[in-house]
């Protein structure tokens, strides 16, 4: 077999392995490759199901988190894929598999800030699972949510004539990720590290409100949250539509402490905007008519709204039209757990 990456392993491990007809018999409304599963429910709604895991050393550090920040967004990462289908999360089930090195008092502060992030958007914990491990902690979620049936929002709906949105800044993530690891091997040029990107590191806050107006109102079209990075999840949402997208580089937001912590620490912010992930926003597309109602229902429910793109007609995939005009294919660069396959 030659090497597969992340996403091709999983397509290889569970491509046309099952008939059909047992995923229609199973109520599965739309399984593998969107951010939930859609199952149907009782009439008028359907089930939203996502899994997501936290692993330390691949997710987090001693360093760069406190132990209930990993509660907080081991839940607040699933959070935001229910959202990406415009739903509302609900019910969830955690496993925990804990090394020696944590004791119960760590873990009960991994569930304090669990607790504090389930509490926050209304999810009720009803379960889960705790075994040993031998080296790293593992927290993994499970989580439940609901939508109106046949209403979830998919990566698949980006069509010409649509623009390209963000419910909020990429990039922080990441440039606090940096800092955090930068201040841990003790380099001497970090200074004191912008709260609002260590904040956005630890506690990343889902777009919940976003989706469900984009929903409500039928405006959103193609939805995917920002995990891996921008860049990765503009080719998802392009690839599912069979569209091309255009995004415009000097549309894409990046905030005061962004910028001037980029420039102080020599690194470029752009590269922690298209590829930095772990942003937890959603990216999405809304046919063009809609553009001014959308930005005007935003700002009026007081929610970050940024035009970053358009949809054109081409052949599918990603560009990214510079601040000169100049237009070049944005390559898929982001987070993958095995790169080189
Ligand atoms: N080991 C696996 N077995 C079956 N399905 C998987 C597995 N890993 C991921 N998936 C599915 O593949 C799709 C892509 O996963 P992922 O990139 O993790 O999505 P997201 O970035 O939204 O969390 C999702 O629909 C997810 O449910
Ligand atoms: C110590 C450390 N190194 C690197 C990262 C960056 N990082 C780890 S996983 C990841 C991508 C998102 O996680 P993933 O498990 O791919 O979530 P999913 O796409 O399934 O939602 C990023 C950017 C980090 N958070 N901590
Ligand atoms: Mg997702
Ligand atoms: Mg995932
Ligand atoms: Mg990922």
């Amino acid at each position: 077999m030659p090497p597969l990456d992340e996403f091709a392993r999983i397509r290889s491990w569970t491509e046309h392995r099952q008939p059909k007809a047992l995923l229609e018999k199973a109520g599965v409304s739309l399984g593998i490759g969107d951010d939930a599963a859609v199952i149907d429910g009782a009439p008028g709604m359907q089930w939203l199901l996502s899994a997501d895991a936290m692993v330390e050393r691949v997710h987090f550090l001693d360093e760069t988190m406190e132990e209930a920040d990993i509660g907080y967004k081991a839940l607040a990462a699933n959070v935001s894929d229910i959202a990406a289908m415009g739903g509302l999360p609900k019910h969830a089930l955690i496993s925990v598999c804990a090394p020696p090195a944590w004791n119960a008092m760590r873990i009960g502060r991994l569930y304090d800030g669990l607790y504090a992030c389930a509490n926050k958007y209304g999810v009720a914990v009803v379960g889960g699972d705790t075994t040993s491990a031998p080296e790293h902690l593992v927290i993994s979620v499970t989580l439940v949510g609901v939508v109106e049936a046949g209403r979830a929002i998919k990566r698949s709906g980006a069509k010409p004539g649509h623009i390209v949105f963000l419910t909020g800044p990429t990039g922080l993530s990441a440039a606090g990720l940096h800092g955090l690891l930068m201040q841990s091997r003790g380099a001497p040029n970090v200074g004191t590290l912008p709260a609002r990107l260590v904040q956005a590191h630890r506690r990343p806050a889902p777009s919940v409100k976003a989706g469900r107006l984009l929903l409500e109102t039928s405006w959103g079209e193609s939805l995917n949250d920002v995990s891996d990075g921008l860049a990765s999840e503009a080719w998802e949402i392009a690839e599912a539509s069979g569209a091309k997208l255009v995004l415009r580089e000097s549309a894409l937001p990046i905030s005061g402490e962004l910028a001037s912590f980029a420039s102080a620490q020599g690194k470029r912010a752009l590269d922690w905007i298209l590829y930095g992930g772990e942003d937890y926003v959603l990216l999405g597309t809304a046919d063009g008519n809609r553009q001014v109602a959308l930005q005007a229902l935003f700002r009026e429910e007081g929610l970050p709204f940024f035009v970053i793109g358009e949809v054109e007609e081409g052949t599918p995939g990603v560009m990214l039209e510079t601040a000169f005009g100049v237009r070049k294919p944005l390559g898929k660069g982001g987070y993958n757990h095995f790169p080189e396959g």
